[in-house]
């Protein structure tokens, strides 16, 4: 373990490479301006378990105080990647840098990062103050220093009524917050969270992730959060980094990854999507624009081959009269699913659109308004802008 030097301003810092993102010059200072602010940086990361490919070619600069969010279905690399981050794994190839150091095969205990697991793996026999004072202990900070930062920062977390408790005389939620605290206690440089809220009921998540973006903005500290939630993704992050079978997919904040998705696996991933298929594609001055059946449809970006058009159902109308102005598809109400916010509907196109099938989700307010039937033919519309064009995959 290592030693541990009170700062300034009264933070514990566990070893020479602790604080870097504070104090990141590389040598030479050649790249010092983005140096500043990226606080470690995954280079060409891959890792192999014999012949399965886990990681495959990882690059990111995490950022200095952001909250990124690792997100993606299961087995698509998440956790394996935060174990490397954190030094519980190396890479088979590709490397970690922190403030110029390649960092790749630095030990866990001399990273000064703070870790939260989805199980709290709280010490069962000491209190709530224990068990948030152990770091320090571990780091021989003075009792009178380990008092106070234990009772700032269980105030922080709104534990301090519940100092003396035992964990078992907790709620799942109140644990969640002692391994919080107990992960922020000596200020970490960066604190990495593996699906800390998954254990929880939905309102109790809910709760803590308003907690956890307040904890963030009150510590600034640098969040790596996991998660296969995309909302809780979406709600909580400065950056989201969606991964899907080992790749990192799409990297961004997160109204740029649901606004403007590069795949569709990600516009999918992120919320519901409709999708036209367009034939002929061509784009000039950043428009591009297909057939759909005898219709017209364009979008903004650009088109390089096969592609859909992608709509967010809350940029759909519905309407019985054709609309002018807009992308519109004509098509016959076969079926209807009502899912509260949103109305699944089954239509079956013919003429205009061509002779085809199809799903769209639209808002349920839209569908209410017009009270349109089974049967009756519809027009389904959208502003252009909002059309989103993806690779056809
Ligand atoms: N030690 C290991 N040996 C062999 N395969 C492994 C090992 N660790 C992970 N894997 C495999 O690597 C893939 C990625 O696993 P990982 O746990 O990183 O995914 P994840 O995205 O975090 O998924 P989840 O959300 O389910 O935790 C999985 O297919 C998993 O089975």
């Amino acid at each position: 373990m290592t030693a541990a030097r009170p700062r300034r301003d009264g933070n514990f810092a566990g070893n020479k490479s602790a604080g870097i993102g504070s104090q990141a010059t590389p040598a030479g200072g050649v790249d010092a301006g983005r140096a500043s602010h990226i606080q470690l940086e995954a280079i060409a990361i891959s890792r192999r378990f014999g012949d399965f490919q886990a990681l495959e070619d990882i690059s990111i600069g995490i950022e200095k105080g952001e909250f990124l969010t690792l997100l993606g279905p299961s087995g698509s690399g998440k956790s394996t990647f935060l174990n490397i981050l954190a030094g519980f794994d190396a890479p088979s190839s590709g490397k970690l840098v922190q403030g110029g150091e390649d960092v790749t095969h630095r030990p866990a205990e001399q990273r000064n990062f703070g870790m939260v697991f989805q199980g709290y793996a709280l010490f069962p026999h000491l209190t709530v103050a224990g068990n948030v004072s152990f770091p320090l202990r571990v780091r021989k900070v003075p009792s009178a220093d380990r008092s106070r930062r234990v009772a700032q920062v269980l105030e922080s977390v709104g534990l301090t009524a519940h100092a003396d408790k035992l964990p078992r005389q907790l709620s799942g939620g109140q644990q969640q917050r002692v391994a919080l605290a107990r992960a922020l206690v000596f200020s970490p440089d960066i604190l990495l969270l593996d699906e800390p809220l998954s254990a929880l009921d939905k309102t109790l998540r809910e709760q803590l992730q308003i907690e956890l973006q307040r904890i963030h903005r009150e510590f600034r500290t640098t969040f790596v959060f996991v998660t296969h939630d995309q909302s809780e993704a979406l709600a909580l992050s400065s950056r989201v980094a969606i991964f899907n079978h080992g790749r990192l997919m799409q990297v961004g904040k997160p109204a740029d990854v649901y606004t403007r998705p590069g795949s569709r696996f990600v516009a999918e991933f992120l919320g519901q999507v409709n999708l036209f298929p367009l034939g002929e594609p061509g784009s000039a001055g950043g428009i591009v624009a297909g057939r759909f059946g005898d219709r017209l449809l364009t979008a903004p970006g650009h088109a390089a081959g096969p592609v859909v058009l992608g709509v967010r159902p809350e940029h759909m109308s519905l309407s019985v009269a054709e609309p002018s102005g807009l992308n519109a598809v004509q098509a016959v109400i076969d079926g209807v699913a009502y899912h509260g916010a949103t109305v699944l509907l089954s239509l079956h196109s013919s003429g205009g659109a061509g002779d085809r099938s199809l799903s769209l989700t639209i808002p349920a307010e839209m569908w209410a308004r017009d009270s349109a039937q089974w049967g009756q033919s519809v027009w389904l519309a959208w502003q252009p802008e909002h059309g989103m064009i993806l690779p056809r995959e």
